[in-house]
């Protein structure tokens, strides 16, 4: 039996106070939707003025990478929930401590721990669940690599097993290229620069996030409730452009919530993952779970009643979510271009003028040329027209250098 947490009053004894490890664009977000509901917020990352520092009470600028820290900063500040916002976190750190009963960690410290790896989740969803994922091999030399590019044939993608947002990734078509991507993974790998994964290419139709909810309902019980499919289309591996809801076979869609039950079934705890997967027909592959709101879920703050952020926010206090779907929508990325400190947004004005379109800037300290600074999102009465509104929306909004 589970019952909702009681909140308290914010910078009081009562106060019910949650610290999110990560502080970027979807943790200011969640941060945003705790706010309203009374939570006394903490944001932490690895630099100063990010997002969620920008709207938390407190903030800290931690390596999240180093226990010790970790473990002094949470001692500091007692929180209620821990929420992980990205994977390079001292996972085992909040292993122990949630082992110790110091924390309760969001959704569990084990999900955080197999999914900062690519090899723990794809070894759960593969060996243990026995879900369809693309063939894969793990390597940690250039020899390694070249003996199991070649077991697992090209074209395949090769990427560190601990990145994200594509960083380090490679889709390679012959043996010619594998030395390059080794070198390619190594600088882009989050931690650990010595292993990557190799996965044979699926020559899908279509890409899904499946956002995935575990909530506490009238009866005290954990529920799976699921979201309208969103399509996506990535470059390089990073989102570009989202929508919501994408059209989907049938069986696919059956498929594809069967995946994403067993997946979350077995990471547990509350709160909203987003799984990703990869559609042919009415094939469904798993590819990755994220145990947190996706990047390609910001649609969801126009199409859905409930963003994913909100819908976070109350499941982890084990209060009731609503998942319906508000109006078809798009998302489009917004990218800084410069490499520059504190740049200025042209054309916002322009950008808001496209009917149905509203935008997000994330206020992100420094710009980089393929740094996501911002998102244009658009309503419609269907997704095509909805992607057609936020790609312009997004188009019209010009990162320059401030004067
Ligand atoms: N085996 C594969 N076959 C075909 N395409 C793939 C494969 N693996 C990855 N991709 C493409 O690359 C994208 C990024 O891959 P993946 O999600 O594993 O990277 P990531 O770095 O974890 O990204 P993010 O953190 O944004 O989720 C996928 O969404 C897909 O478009
Ligand atoms: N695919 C994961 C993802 O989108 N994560 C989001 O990007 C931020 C890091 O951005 P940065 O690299 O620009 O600092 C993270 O903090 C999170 O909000
Ligand atoms: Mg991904």
């Amino acid at each position: 039996m589970n019952t909702a947490r009681i909140i308290g009053t914010p910078l009081s004894p009562s106060a019910t106070k949650v610290m999110l490890l990560g502080s970027g664009e979807l943790g200011k977000e969640v941060i945003i939707a705790l706010q309203r509901l009374g939570v006394e917020t903490i944001a932490v990352d690895r630099y100063p003025n990010a997002p969620g520092h920008q709207v938390a009470h407190r903030s800290h600028v931690i390596d999240m990478t180093d226990g010790a820290a970790l473990a002094a900063l949470i001692e500091r500040e007692q929180p209620h929930l821990v929420v992980p916002e990205i994977e390079a976190i001292a996972t085992d750190t909040l292993a122990a401590l949630e082992q110790a009963g110091k924390i309760t960690c969001i959704p569990t410290a084990r999900a955080a721990q197999l999914t900062m790896n690519r090899e723990g989740i794809r070894v759960l969803a593969a060996e243990t669940l026995g879900l369809a994922t693309s063939p894969y091999r793990f390597a940690s030399s250039l020899a390694e690599l070249e003996q199991a590019t070649a077991q697992i044939g090209f074209p395949c993608v090769i990427k560190p097993v601990m990145s994200s947002s594509g960083k380090g990734q490679s889709k390679i078509d012959s043996a010619a290229e594998v030395a390059a991507a080794w070198d390619h993974a190594a600088a882009g790998s989050r931690v650990d620069a010595g292993r990557v994964i190799v996965e044979g290419f699926i020559d899908f139709d279509y890409e899904i996030t499946l956002l995935t909810v575990r909530s506490v309902d009238q009866h005290g019980q954990v529920t799976t409730q699921f979201c309208a499919p969103i399509g996506h289309v990535q470059v390089q591996g990073d989102y570009v452009e989202s929508w919501q809801p994408c059209a989907m076979h049938p069986l696919a869609l059956e498929r594809a919530q069967d995946i994403a039950a067993k997946v979350t079934g077995d990471l547990g705890g509350l709160g909203l993952f987003g799984v990703e997967l990869f559609v042919k027909g009415d094939m469904v592959w798993f590819s990755e779970v994220s145990p947190r709101p996706h990047d390609t879920g910001m649609v969801t703050m126009a199409t859905q009643t409930q963003s994913e952020f909100e819908i976070h926010a109350r499941a982890i206090l084990g209060l009731p979510v609503d998942v319906s779907l508000r109006a078809p929508g798009a998302s489009a990325v917004i990218y800084g271009r410069h490499e520059a400190q504190g740049i200025a947004f042209d054309g916002l004005a322009d950008a808001l003028r496209v009917p149905g379109a509203d935008v997000r800037l994330f206020g992100k300290p420094e710009s980089f040329a393929r740094r996501r600074m911002g998102v244009a999102l658009a309503t419609a009465s269907d997704t095509d027209l909805a992607r057609e509104r936020a790609k312009l929306a997004a188009s019209k909004v010009t990162p320059v250098i401030a004067s």
